[in-house]
């Protein structure tokens, strides 16, 4: 424990040193190239405020792996990955195994300054395991940013520097959803994500409770984590058209591998329709758009593989006009700021759902983007800015 906190403030100082140095020239990595020496892993365990609930699993804490690539410069870069066994397939053991059997030994000894080479050999020297892929791409989007002493959100091309989230309402019982739903307003939020997909007579008085509870103004989002069946989703869609509950998307109605049920859905409701657990890869983006199978796609660095990845499907969705939403699985501080940096770059993500370190009681990370509730702030630090974090061993 001591060691662990002893460590932690070593890493503040470090980083404080080199933010003034680098300010005045003193660290100029005009010439350097800056070549990973090792990738160390730890992890963080938060607990949440409640219970996250959704049509696939109940949480209660956050149960991350965190990833730390060393430099030669004494750079560090940091990543963080959750295992979400239901979505992913990952678990912290598949995780860290991916990392230190394949991944180090693919990429230790290059150098950041041959970017695009290390993504291309972080991305082809496994398939899968794209939790661990992202956590590595992570820390090394962080590094690219130090390198050239500019935050993530700069170094992709953008200059908006603040965020709103949603925030998301596990599934319970309708009173239940309505008082937490209420509690979220007062607190700010002006959209709120619903989860349902458990039960579909209930999903409806679900939706109901809170659109009483809430008002007109508030925009709700439901996601039914592949919860129905295609024309149960339909079903109960139309069912809340008819009852005059204004919803702004419905995400993932479906069985993931089922893009033609998807599409039924898309086609046969006014509601629309944005794709979560079907979109993976960039390729499984493309299959969505040609089909017009949704109108909308979840972007999740954990699905994507990292950053990588997310932006090639930034790209497809300019070229199909299509509008993403940036999401999160259950993540603290280390990705969520990552993912925060991407959406503030990219025009075509309209939509925020980055409410993983606003479910926690605790955070365990200085630096990095500043969360209050559902405002993001990013910070002008390089890379990520993250300071350091209170982790524990594996
Ligand atoms: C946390 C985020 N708002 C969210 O709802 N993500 C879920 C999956 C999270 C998980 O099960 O870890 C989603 O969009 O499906
Ligand atoms: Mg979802």
């Amino acid at each position: 424990m001591a060691e662990t906190v002893f460590v932690f403030f070593v890493e503040i100082i470090i980083f404080k040193l080199k933010l003034i140095y680098g300010k005045i020239g003193i660290i100029n990595h005009g010439g350097e190239v800056m070549k990973i020496t090792a990738i160390e892993m730890e992890r963080i365990s938060v607990p949440l405020i409640r219970p996250f609930k959704t049509a696939l699993r109940t949480v209660d804490s956050v149960e991350d792996v965190i990833v730390k690539i060393i430099t030669d410069t004494g750079n560090i870069g940091y990543g963080e990955a959750p295992p979400t066994p239901v979505i992913t397939g990952d678990t912290i053991g598949s995780i860290v195994g991916a990392i230190k059997e394949v991944i180090s030994k693919n990429i230790i000894g290059m150098k950041i300054e041959d970017f695009e080479e290390i993504l291309i050999k972080l991305d082809k020297c496994m398939i899968k395991n794209t939790s661990a892929k992202a956590a590595v791409d992570i820390a090394l989007y962080d590094l690219f940013g130090q390198l050239y002493g500019a935050p993530l959100y700069k170094i992709l091309g953008g200059g908006k520097k603040e965020l709103v989230t949603d925030i998301t309402i596990s599934v319970n019982t309708p009173e239940q959803m309505a008082l937490d739903s209420l509690e979220a307003v007062k607190k700010g939020y002006t959209t709120l994500k619903i989860k349902v997909g458990k039960d579909s007579e209930m999903d409806i008085k679900r939706l109901k409770a809170v659109r009483e509870a809430v008002g007109e103004e508030i925009k709700l989002r439901i996601d039914a984590n592949q919860g129905w069946t295609p024309k149960e989703g339909v079903r109960i869609l139309r069912k809340m058209e008819d009852s005059g509950i204004d919803i702004e998307f419905v995400e993932q109605p479906v069985n993931a591998y089922d893009i033609d049920g998807l599409k039924f859905v898309t086609d046969n409701v006014y509601i629309p329709v944005m794709a979560d657990e079907s979109v993976f890869s960039p390729k499984d983006a493309l299959t969505i758009m040609q089909k017009r199978a949704a109108d909308f796609i979840n972007i999740k660095l954990m699905k994507t593989g990292g950053i990588y990845n997310a932006l090639k499907i930034c790209s497809l969705a300019e070229i199909y006009g299509i509008q993403c939403m940036i999401g999160c699985m259950l993540e603290a501080k280390v990705s969520v700021t990552a993912a925060a940096h991407l959406a503030a770059a990219k025009s075509v993500i309209t939509k925020v759902d980055l409410d993983g370190p606003v479910l926690c009681k605790e955070d365990p990370v200085t630096g990095g983007a500043v969360f209050t509730e559902s405002l993001i702030k990013l910070e002008n630090k390089p890379g990520l800015g993250i300071e350091g974090i209170k982790t524990s061993k594996l």
